[in-house]
């Protein structure tokens, strides 16, 4: 029997696996392995999504992509990897992202047993994590960096979502290190990326981006002074790079007397900027003529500047076609940082760091480590026989969640889920699908179906993702058909402005009239410190959680589990000795 082994490990749950349609979204580094270990567990079903095209970088640790497959579609490729592996699964490629509601209406997910992330990114996790709480379906989240790995269940509503602990934000420098006074190399590329390369080349800067007095966190009048001057005169020079002819290489002189040396000379002029440290030194140096340069020896400052000049004429002219953004792959953009970082690091006496070294930090590479995401996916997989048992609490306790271990002699250590956070802004907003035919009804339609389902008084608000559509001082809307306002896939959230009943969030969902779904919209419970202050104060206006939305979060890569909180004091997780499971390899 073809899947005899499977029945020796798992008996007759192997039937269910074999019944069950499993969505895999991202086929990359954990991807790849997943789904080879879902092909092994003889899932009737496997759906391979991602919105990528295969990369060099991609062949080290994504094995089931070859040198021939490169810019043809992930998802495309892994499916067809695999055709010759003896399995009986259907599978099933999708090439998009998992965010376009286009492509991935609800119904989409609704087909599915079990959903497992192999994401890269927080963004899309927290839509998937969305998306299973608006759904229920299990969602099997997995994430690895480096040596680290970590693999988290989730039953929606039941156990922590991927929201109910807040995940680290990207470490940040202060503007006056970036913009006066760096002392280290990452402060040099961080300038040359995130603050250089938009103001050159990116979209026409408004005046909300302007950098204000308040943004410098300096009492240095002169400094701030010399800051704000240097920006507004850097607002000139994207001028010059737009309207930058084919071959003129003239414009890029102007942009390095600016930044290498007339901003050096303002700086140097606030003496008190150099009492404790070394003064820099504007630029005084020619280009050399470069041809090919070896991205791991280090390069002189001539050569660094002969760089800077080629990377900046080709991208203005790159510009003409459309918008260039910074990329680790894109060459280009690449040899710009690292130019422009080298050339600050340069006047700074800071040493300066190879072209390979300056596109790990710039890119944020930690590098992928294949057998991590082997392991992980492994975990994954097999977490995944858990949502086969008959009942929730079946399903709950006996699932595990595995990370790293940061002990020798140990590699991975495992613990049981964790109920679900009261104050996570996922999980403790009442949800539900909504569905509609947005042609056939007004915002008002709407608005009165949910008064009158809810119970909530006249006053309530309704938005769709940041945009109000109505509430009692803005009723513009009230007579507009829905289909022009709101679309289907996107998350309306309803709001009491009494105060009074807990704040909805709906799911749009096509539907030929007007359905709302079943829900227990209760009275709002007011958290103890909120009843204080409210007391003390009696006309202060209580923010509720209404309009936090998980897609607003955005930092770093990858599931962490530092719990440093402002939705409430961070669980901390103590593991008891018989808990915590400990596996030795
Ligand atoms: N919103 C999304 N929709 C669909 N797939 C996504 C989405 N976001 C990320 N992915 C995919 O998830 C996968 C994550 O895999 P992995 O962490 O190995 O990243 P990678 O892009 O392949 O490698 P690297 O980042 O190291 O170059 C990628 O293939 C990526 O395209
Ligand atoms: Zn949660």
């Amino acid at each position: 029997m073809y899947d005899s082994h499977l029945r020796k490990i798992f008996g007759s749950q192997t039937d269910q696996f074999r019944q069950s349609k499993v969505l895999m979204v991202g086929a990359g580094g954990i991807g790849c392995e997943l789904l080879k270990d879902l092909l092994l567990m003889n899932y009737g079903e496997i759906h391979i999504l991602d919105l990528d095209t295969i990369d060099l970088s991609n062949l080290n640790r994504q094995f089931l992509f070859r040198q021939k497959d490169i810019k043809k579609s992930k998802a495309m490729t892994a499916q067809q990897a695999v055709g010759h592996f003896n399995h009986a699964s259907k599978l099933v490629a999708h090439h998009g992202n998992i965010m376009d509601t286009n492509m991935f209406p609800l119904s989409f997910f609704t087909q599915f047993d079990i959903i497992f992330n192999a994401l890269d990114n927080l963004e899309a996790r927290f839509y998937v994590n969305k998306i299973a709480l608006f759904t229920k379906i299990p969602l099997i989240e997995s994430g690895t960096s480096g040596l680290k790995g970590q693999v988290q269940p989730i039953y929606p509503y039941e156990t922590e979502c991927f929201a109910c602990i807040p995940k680290e934000q990207p470490k940040t420098f202060p503007v006056c290190t970036i913009r006066s006074t760096p002392s280290k190399p990452i402060h040099c590329i961080t300038w040359a990326k995130n603050f250089l390369f938009p103001q050159l080349f990116g979209d026409d800067v408004s005046d909300q981006d302007k950098l204000k007095p308040q943004d410098i966190e300096s009492d240095n009048k002169a400094e701030i002074e010399a800051l704000l001057k240097e920006s507004n005169e850097l607002l000139d020079l994207k001028v010059l790079v737009n309207e930058a002819a084919p071959g003129d290489k003239g414009f890029v002189s102007k942009i390095i007397e600016k930044i290498f040396e007339e901003d050096i000379e303002r700086l140097l002029r606030i003496e008190t900027l150099w009492k404790t440290r070394e003064k820099p030194e504007p630029l005084n140096c020619e280009p050399v003529k470069i041809k090919s340069l070896d991205g791991q020896k280090l390069w002189t400052v001539e050569e660094n500047l002969a760089l800077f000049i080629n990377s900046t004429s080709k991208i203005a002219q790159r510009l003409k076609q459309g918008p260039v953004e910074f990329d680790k792959d894109d060459e280009d953009t690449l040899d710009f940082v690292v130019s422009a970082a080298n050339l600050r690091s340069y006047i700074f006496h800071i040493p300066m760091k190879t072209k390979f070294e300056i596109k790990q930090i710039a890119g944020n590479i930690i590098p992928a480590v294949a057998t991590t995401n082997a392991i992980m996916a492994g975990f994954s997989a097999l977490s995944s026989i858990h949502a086969f048992h008959a009942t929730m609490q079946e399903k709950v306790s006996k699932s595990k969640m595995v990370y790293d271990s940061n002990q020798p002699s140990r590699f991975v250590n495992t613990s049981g889920l964790a109920p679900k956070n009261p104050k996570c802004p996922a999980c403790s907003v009442t949800r539900g699908i909504i569905s509609i035919d947005l042609s056939k009804y007004t915002v008002d339609g709407l608005r009165k179906a949910i008064i009158d389902k809810y119970g909530y008084s006249d006053d309530i608000g309704i938005a769709e993702g940041t945009r109000l559509l109505y509430d009692y001082d803005f009723d513009d809307n009230l007579e507009i058909k829905l289909d022009k306002v709101c679309s289907y896939g996107n998350v309306l959230f309803i709001s009491d402005a009494d105060d009074e009943l807990d704040s909805l969030e709906l799911l749009v969902d096509k539907g030929d009239k007007l359905e709302l779904p079943e829900l227990e919209v209760s009275a709002k419970v007011v958290p103890e410190e909120k009843k204080e202050e409210e007391d003390e104060e009696d006309d202060l206006i209580i923010e509720g959680d209404d309009l936090i939305m998980e897609g607003d979060i955005n930092g770093l890569d990858g599931p962490k589990r530092k719990a440093e909180d402002d939705m409430g004091p961070a669980k901390k997780r103590k593991y008891t000795a018989d808990e915590v499971e400990v596996i030795e390899l």
